[in-house]
């Protein structure tokens, strides 16, 4: 633990994730109850009051943690400094809508805030990239920080890791921690692949608990269509459940994940078939401060294919950023 004030830097703060983040990551559920905070909001004119809204009742929350809220619609001056980088802002998708129909639009966001995060970060900086279609903007946004190790740069796939973990604990009638070892592979996207071939409740193989047709017809679909499924309920997109995987996220990658498995989106060393370079979903344990992919495991010819199948629509996704010249 360190007393040392960390800088956390938020984009897209003025908005619906932002708004479910601030206050937690304020109150110490982002790095640890001991770690105090400097928070800069980043937003573009348009959310630009919603921000100095939200700064000014964190400033009424008092909370002890908090050494400086500062909002600006200047990434530099955002950047400048940061050790952990929240990449929010970025149009979420509608009804009816694939993650990927908001890559040119979102895609044009995340290089400036690559280039000004690679002229000004703090050297121990991490990226969490939460804006849509995160991989490929993940991707993007590195791709315009040629001095920050790619490493350091992630895109969130928590949230349907927490989401599997939670649709196996109801089906198994156990509580979410008594599940380990489930996976999230590929994109943030329909095509991920949500797989519980190695994972354990209570430390016994969870395929011996649940059919196949559940797993094949039920569970993969519901994880991976969840997105989905909420912006058809609620009107909009995940947002406090979003704002509590990111939490996650980073709390994991600063304390440490110990011997438990999530998954994040981590750039690609070629384990697993992935081509090198990609930003694709992996089991992950968080060891010294750095992810690390889990190795050797087992994939079967089930797993394969899906792997695969997601897999290749991240190669689509980067083939089209670089022909929008993005990358
Ligand atoms: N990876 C995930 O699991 C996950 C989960 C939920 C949502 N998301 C994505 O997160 C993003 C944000 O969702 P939301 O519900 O908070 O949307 P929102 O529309 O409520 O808020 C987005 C905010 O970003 C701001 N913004 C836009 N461009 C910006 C820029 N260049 N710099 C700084 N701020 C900018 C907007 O002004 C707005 O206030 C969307 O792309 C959504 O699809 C990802
Ligand atoms: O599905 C979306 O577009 C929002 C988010 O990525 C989610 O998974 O809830």
């Amino acid at each position: 633990m360190t007393t040392t004030p960390v800088t956390v830097t938020v984009t897209g703060a003025g908005g619906q994730i932002g708004y479910a983040l601030l206050f937690r990551a304020a109150s110490g559920q982002l790095l640890g109850r001991e770690t105090p905070v400097h928070l800069r909001l980043l937003e573009i004119p348009q959310g630009r009051a919603a921000a100095e809204g939200t700064a000014l009742e964190l400033e009424d929350g008092a909370f002890p943690l908090v050494r400086s809220v500062t909002v600006t619609e200047d990434a530099t001056a955002a950047f400048d400094g940061v050790n952990i980088a929240l990449l929010v802002g970025a149009r979420p998708r509608g009804p009816g809508m694939e993650r990927a129909d908001l890559l040119e639009a979102n895609g044009r966001i995340f290089g400036p805030q690559g280039e000004a995060i690679n002229a000004g970060a703090a050297s121990d900086v991490r990226i969490l990239v939460v804006g849509n279609p995160a991989n490929t903007n993940a991707l993007i946004a590195s791709a315009h920080a040629p001095d920050i190790p790619a490493s350091r740069f992630t895109a969130m796939t928590r949230l349907d890791h927490n989401r599997a973990i939670a649709q196996l604990a109801a089906k198994l009638s156990v509580p979410v921690a008594a599940i380990d070892r489930v996976i999230v592979w590929g994109n943030h996207s329909a095509s991920q692949y949500p797989d519980i071939s190695h994972a354990t409740v209570n430390g016994r193989p969870v395929t011996d608990l649940v059919d196949e047709d559940w797993l094949a017809s039920e569970f993969i679909p519901r994880v991976a269509r969840r997105g989905a499924e909420i912006i058809e309920v609620r009107g909009s997109s995940s947002a406090a459940s979003a704002a509590s995987a990111a939490l996650d996220h980073v709390h994991d990658w600063v304390n440490g994940t110990g011997e438990r498995w999530t998954s994040a989106g981590v750039v690609s060393d070629g384990s697993y078939g992935v081509p090198e370079g990609l930003i694709s979903s992996y089991p992950v344990r968080s060891v010294g401060g750095e992810w690390e992919i889990v190795p050797g495991l087992e994939i079967d010819a089930f797993s394969r294919a899906r792997i695969d199948a997601s897999v290749a629509e991240l190669v689509e996704e980067r083939e089209a950023v670089r022909a929008l010249g993005l990358v």
